[in-house]
């Protein structure tokens, strides 16, 4: 079974106790202190494994709790540090918290190991603190605690191309069809209960990924039907690939079911509509000659927009091929920025509600910080002066992500550039 979410708890490890003791040794009456350190408490680590695609190992196994270090010993014996606990998931598996819902870490790319929780540092043994007016401390520190978190697993398939369509229009059967994957086929609604995903093969060299995106409905992106779940895969897919009934056979409208799809993609994402789309008029074996031509309809309404139209058979297999290089093209013209580095956080704004932003790496040196209120969290700040740049390290030194972005390599100097709803800015 497939599984794109799950809900799972974690805890770093205690730190040990630091130990207090004292040095007995034959004709010394009064040995010094001799408590050693507690160890470190056990880390919790996530790391992408190439091996998995899924997160259904999440749905039996819920607990991941690291160890606790180990407790000083007398003679200044350091307790042992506690193995980190390491959680494999995924390429694209996306760490929230599980009760804000701000993302924590995202596997993808470049980022294949993260420390999600720390290990609480272990106590210092009274060794430590003895000073010339107290020479025999009775006290040792205590362990710091671990942390624990409910966190929220989800799964970003990462496709080339994402078919997109109401449900019975033929995705499964196109993409069965055209790939390896054999997705399950029936004539009822929501065969689909997984997005598959399948490797597309042009004569043996070049190809792509596409995945069949299902039960995409009005009101996904209210949650409606199994909305937001489906809409999460269509981000990162470079082409989208309308799928209509253009035969009607369930009395369906194939321009209004793009607009609608259209309207459920932009109310979700507006970023989506900006990517490239084509228009598969699937079921052309069953179109009635005696209505009017809807591939004609479809060109007339959409191909001004820059959306073209192939009518294709997913049945019979006609109009495919050229669909597929088509897309294939398509893929070719749309540059893949490389994000070096990419981080989601939320600013607290008017003192009742949480705006998202993101900051993103484009490319050595170039930071992009995109939000719906750059003006309101930056002022008018200067970037390019010391007391600019400090500014702008201190606010996200607040929203927790300067250490990321320093280990990212942002420094000053670098340019930031800041784009918002109010005002676009850059050095
Ligand atoms: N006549 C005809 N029927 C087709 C064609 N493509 C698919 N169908 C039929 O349409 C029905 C639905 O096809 P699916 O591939 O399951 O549709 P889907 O869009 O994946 O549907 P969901 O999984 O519910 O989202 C099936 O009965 C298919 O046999 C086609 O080119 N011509």
């Amino acid at each position: 079974m497939f599984a794109d979410s799950a809900k799972v708890f974690i805890k770093s490890g205690k730190g040990g106790d630091g130990h207090v003791s004292f040095r007995r040794e034959l004709f010394v009456p009064a040995g010094g202190p001799d408590g050693g350190d507690g160890g470190k408490g056990g880390d919790i680590i996530f790391e992408v494994d190439p091996g998995l695609n899924t997160l259904t190992d999440f749905r039996h196994v819920r607990k991941y709790i690291a160890k606790n270090g180990e407790e000083g010993g007398k003679k200044r014996c350091h307790g042992a540090n506690a193995e980190n606990l390491v959680v494999k998931v995924p390429e694209g598996t996306v760490i929230k918290d599980f009760e804000t819902g701000k993302v924590i870490a995202d596997m993808s790319g470049e980022n294949k190991r993260e420390v999600i929780l720390k290990g609480g540092k272990g106590g210092l043994g009274n060794m430590n603190f003895a000073t010339p007016t107290m020479q025999a401390p009775k006290y040792a520190q205590p362990g710091q605690p671990g942390h624990e978190l409910w966190v929220q697993l989800e799964l970003k398939v990462i496709a080339d191309v994402g078919l997109v369509g109401f449900p019975n229009v033929g995705k499964s059967t196109l993409l069965s069809r055209v790939s390896n994957a054999r997705p399950k086929v029936a004539n009822y609604h929501f065969t689909t209960l997984n997005p598959h995903l399948g490797v597309v093969d042009l004569d043996g060299s070049a190809g792509f990924v596409m995945a069949d995106i299902p039960g995409l409905i009005e009101g996904a992106s209210q949650g409606v039907g199994l909305g937001h779940d489906f809409l999460r895969h269509i981000e990162r897919c470079r082409v989208l690939v309308h799928v209509v009934d253009a035969a009607g056979t369930e009395g369906r409208d194939p321009i209004a079911d793009i607009r609608a799809i259209n309207e459920e993609l932009s109310a979700y994402n507006p970023e989506l509509l900006k990517k490239p789309m084509v228009i598969a008029a699937n079921k052309t074996d069953s179109i009635n000659p005696d209505d009017p031509d809807p591939i004609e309809l479809l060109k007339n309404e959409f191909e001004p927009e820059g959306m073209t139209v192939y009518p294709i058979s997913a049945v019979s297999g006609k109009g495919v091929r050229e669909l597929l290089y088509a897309v294939y093209h398509l893929l070719q013209t749309v540059e893949q920025k490389p994000v070096i580095f990419e981080k989601e956080f939320e600013v607290e704004y008017a003192g009742d509600r949480n705006l998202p932003y993101t900051v993103t790496q484009e490319e050595e040196g170039v930071f992009v910080v995109e939000g719906p209120r750059i003006e309101k969290m930056l002022g008018y700040t200067n970037l390019e002066s010391e007391k600019g740049f400090q500014f702008f390290q201190k606010f996200l030194k607040e929203n927790g992500i300067l250490e990321d972005l320093e280990q990212a390599g942002i420094q000053e100097g670098d340019t930031v550039r800041m784009y918002g709803l109010a005002f676009d800015y850059y050095k």
